[in-house]
Formats: structure tokens, C-alpha cells, sequence
């Protein structure tokens, strides 16, 4: 079996994961998701779409900047109005902030700037060319180029959009996922355990890891270690989920069916990853069959954390059309020292991560054993060490799991 360095693992991953065709959605519509505009957009009007006040005030002639003389009120113009005026020398039209400036205006003096007498104002200072003025098109034109494809369908985007007059915006699909869970010793459900049984708990972090970045998890099935059993679950769902995590039975044992029943189905591409030299989490079996991802995780809730951290979510996220994605884009600053046994795997471990005086700082957790799962709660990042020995003040790649920085 051939095993693979974790960045070769990562690109191997990550080029399986091409980006979800687009859907239109409607803009008003909408809701903030974690999905990504899949196509660059233009804006569909000037923006703003007239010369707008920015300020109350009175909009002014070019030839009155400097006037010394008083100027007549003309009128008024509200936000929401038309302005049928056009503003000849000498003139001033009242216009509040929001409101489109007449025909002429080349500039609005701020109400604080004027004496206002009855039916005329006197300038109390100079007022320069396109003072308070946001002419129409200025923040963007009619057909040029608004939102980049990548960035998240979010409230700054759906703000952009709606301001631009866009109606309709390709967003990337949702990637759709099965969990299948193996092993007969897990139990499900607040009944007391029978002797040798544990708990599942790596499907429920998978699960709710998923939603929360907007996958959508189709089912979660629970299956015995049973070979045919297995197979036919994985079968049945290529092609029609975009991919498949499994969890257990992903390393050697004469029960760990993932590998052999993932190797069994038809298709064109063999196994691409199906072993790393990381740790925990070095039993990870990847390949594509047809147009579904099929991954097989380790069960171990630490190495299913590290799996699904390190290559799996950044695998998905690139589905949904993030390209943005990059293994462990930190630098952190250990805290504590660090001494490892001589192993060729890279170590990713589980850390707290905070901010001190400005820098990114990480302390590892002390348990990192592949079969503890009491730590993740407070984990809010994984660190990358490459080495045996680290002293305290050395820097590591590190990824948040969650919270600041987190994706
Ligand atoms: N002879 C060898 N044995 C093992 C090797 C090896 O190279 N040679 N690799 C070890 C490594 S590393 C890991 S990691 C595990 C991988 O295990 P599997 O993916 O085959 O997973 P299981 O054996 O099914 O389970 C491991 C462990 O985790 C518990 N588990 C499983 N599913 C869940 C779940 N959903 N929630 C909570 N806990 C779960 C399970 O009961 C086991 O205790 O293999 C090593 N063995
Ligand atoms: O790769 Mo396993 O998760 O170390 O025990």
C-alpha cells in the first residue's frame, strides 16, 4: 500500500473536488448561507442610478462656489423625489441627504455652512466643486464588474446585489452528503451500554461540521461490519449524493471492509489516497467514483477531527466554490515545548489558539491520543509540526477548527 506525504494527499484530494455546477437563485430571495457566487457579476444600473446629496443642505450653481451675494431658495427636493428643478446662477433648492440634486447643482453646501434668511441663504465659507455630491454612477457603472466570483453569498454580497439592481445570481450548489457509520460495537440513542459498546459520536461531529459550513447532509445510515452490507450502501448512493463519508473501518483489520468495498465498485478512476503519513488520522481511503467523492474516515473521533479539518472540509469547501482554501494558513507562536518520538508522519495536533499582544499564539492540547475525545471541546485549531522538538517561541502552521480565523 502506498503512502502518501499529507500535501500530496491534500492536492490529491482537492483536484477530485471540482466546484458544483451553479443554480440561479433570486437575489430577493435570498438569505445569508455559506455558499459562493459561482459566476463574476455586473452591476445592472449606475450606482447610485442619480447625483445624490449627501448631506442636507442646498445645492448650489458652479458659478455661486464663492458667492458673496445671497443665493434664492428655489425649492425643495426630498429623498425619493424627482428633482424637476434645474438650479441657474444665484439659485439654492433645499435638498435632504438621499435626495437627487437638480440639473446644474455643482455642489451642496451642508446646512451648517449657510445663514439662512427668510427666502435666501449667504455661504459662510467656500464651497469646492462636487462638495457633498455622490454623482450618479460613481461608486459603480452599469455593466461593470460588481462581485467576483468565490465570495460567499452572505449579508456584504446580498447588500452589494440588491443596491446594483442584480435580480438573479448563480450560486454554486450545495454539496449533498452521506454518512455511512460502521461498527457494530457503537450504540446510538441515550440507552445504557452493553459491555464492549461505545457511543457514536465522529458521525454527530461530522454531521453538525457539515451543516454548519451549509452542506446539506442527505442521511446518516448506521451499518454492522458486514461487507456486502457496506458495499451495497456505497453502491447506491453513486451518482446521487456528491459524496459519501464514511467513518470506521478504514485501516487493516480483518472487519475494516471501506477500503476493500470502496475498491469493488466499477468505475474509472482506482483509489487515489488510501493511506498518509500523518498522524492521527493516517487511514484515510479517497476515491471518485462516477460524480460522487467517496471518503473513508477513520472512526477514532481525534483522527476523524484531524481527517475532516485537514483534507475533507477543504475538499468540500472547494465543491461549494471556495478556492480559497490552503492547508494550515497561520503562523503560530507555541507557547509550551513540544517533544515528539521520530516518526516520518506529520503531526497534526489538536491546540487552543489565542490572540497576545497581537500575536497568534497556540498551546497543544496535552491529550492527543487518536482515541480521546474529551479535548475537542475546547480545540479551536489544529497545528502542523513537521519536527520532533519544539522550544517554546517557535512558529507552526496552524488552522482554526472554529471561531476567529476559522473558514
Ligand atoms: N494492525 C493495525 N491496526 C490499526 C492500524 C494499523 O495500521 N494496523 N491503524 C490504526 C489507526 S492509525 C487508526 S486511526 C485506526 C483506524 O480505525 P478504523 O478507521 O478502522 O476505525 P474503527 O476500527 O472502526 O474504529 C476505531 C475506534 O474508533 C471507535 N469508533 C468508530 N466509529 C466511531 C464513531 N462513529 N463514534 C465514536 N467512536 C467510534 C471504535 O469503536 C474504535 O475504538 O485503526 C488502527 N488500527
Ligand atoms: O492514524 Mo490513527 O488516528 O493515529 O490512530
Amino acid at each position: 500500500m502506498r503512502i502518501l506525504p499529507f500535501d500530496d494527499a491534500w492536492m490529491a484530494i482537492q483536484s477530485l473536488s471540482a466546484p458544483l455546477p451553479p443554480e440561479w437563485i433570486e437575489v430577493w430571495q435570498a438569505t445569508a448561507t455559506k455558499r459562493r457566487i459561482a459566476q463574476d457579476v455586473v452591476s445592472a444600473i449606475d450606482l447610485p442610478p442619480f447625483d445624490r446629496a449627501m448631506m442636507d443642505g442646498f445645492a448650489i450653481a458652479a458659478s455661486d462656489l464663492n458667492a458673496m451675494e445671497p443665493l434664492f431658495i428655489r425649492g425643495a427636493v426630498a429623498a425619493g423625489d424627482p428633482a424637476p428643478i434645474t438650479l441657474a446662477n444665484g439659485d439654492a433648492v433645499r435638498v435632504r441627504t438621499g435626495a437627487m440634486v437638480p440639473s446644474g447643482a455643482a455642489a451642496v453646501v451642508r446646512q451648517e455652512w449657510v445663514d439662512v434668511q427668510g427666502e435666501t441663504i449667504r455661504l459662510l465659507q467656500r464651497v469646492r466643486p462636487n462638495e457633498s455630491i455622490q454623482r450618479r454612477g460613481d461608486d459603480v457603472r452599469r455593466g461593470a464588474p460588481l462581485i467576483g466570483a468565490g465570495l460567499p453569498l452572505d449579508g456584504q454580497t446580498i447588500a452589494v446585489l440588491r443596491a446594483a439592481g442584480v435580480t438573479k445570481v448563480p450560486i454554486h450548489r450545495a454539496c449533498r452528503i452521506a454518512i455511512l457509520v460502521t461498527g457494530s460495537e457503537l450504540r446510538t440513542g441515550k440507552q445504557p451500554l452493553a459491555t464492549g459498546q461505545v457511543y457514536a459520536a465522529s458521525d454527530a461531529f461530522l454531521a453538525a461540521s457539515l451543516s454548519e459550513m451549509g452542506a446539506i447532509v442527505v442521511d446518516i445510515v448506521y451499518l454492522p461490519d458486514d461487507f456486502q452490507k457496506i458495499r451495497d450502501e456505497i453502491e447506491r448512493r453513486i451518482g446521487a449524493v456528491d459524496c459519501i463519508l464514511m467513518t470506521g473501518g478504514a485501516s487493516v483489520g480483518d472487519t475494516d471492509y471501506a477500503q476493500r468495498a470502496i475498491a469493488s465498485i466499477p468505475g474509472d478512476l482506482p483509489i487515489a489516497v488510501s493511506r498518509i503519513w500523518m498522524r492521527p488520522g493516517s487511514p484515510l481511503v479517497v476515491r471518485r467514483i462516477d460524480t460522487t467523492n467517496v471518503f473513508a474516515m477513520s472512526g477514532n473521533p481525534a483522527a476523524c477531527f484531524v481527517q475532516f479539518h485537514s483534507l475533507i472540509l477543504p475538499a468540500i469547501r472547494r465543491m461549494m466554490g471556495d478556492y480559497s482554501a490552503c492547508p494550515f494558513p497561520y503562523r503560530a507562536r507555541l507557547m509550551e515545548p513540544i517533544r515528539l518520538k521520530p516518526l516520518k508522519h506529520v503531526r497534526l495536533h489538536r491546540a487552543i489558539a489565542s490572540w497576545q499582544d497581537g500575536i497568534l499564539t497556540a498551546k497543544a492540547q496535552v491529550q492527543q491520543s487518536s482515541g480521546s475525545i474529551s479535548g475537542l471541546a475546547s480545540t479551536n485549531a489544529l497545528i502542523r509540526l513537521d519536527e520532533d522538538q519544539y522550544v517554546p517561541g517557535d512558529t507552526v502552521p496552524l488552522s482554526f477548527t472554529r471561531g476567529l480565523g476559522a473558514p
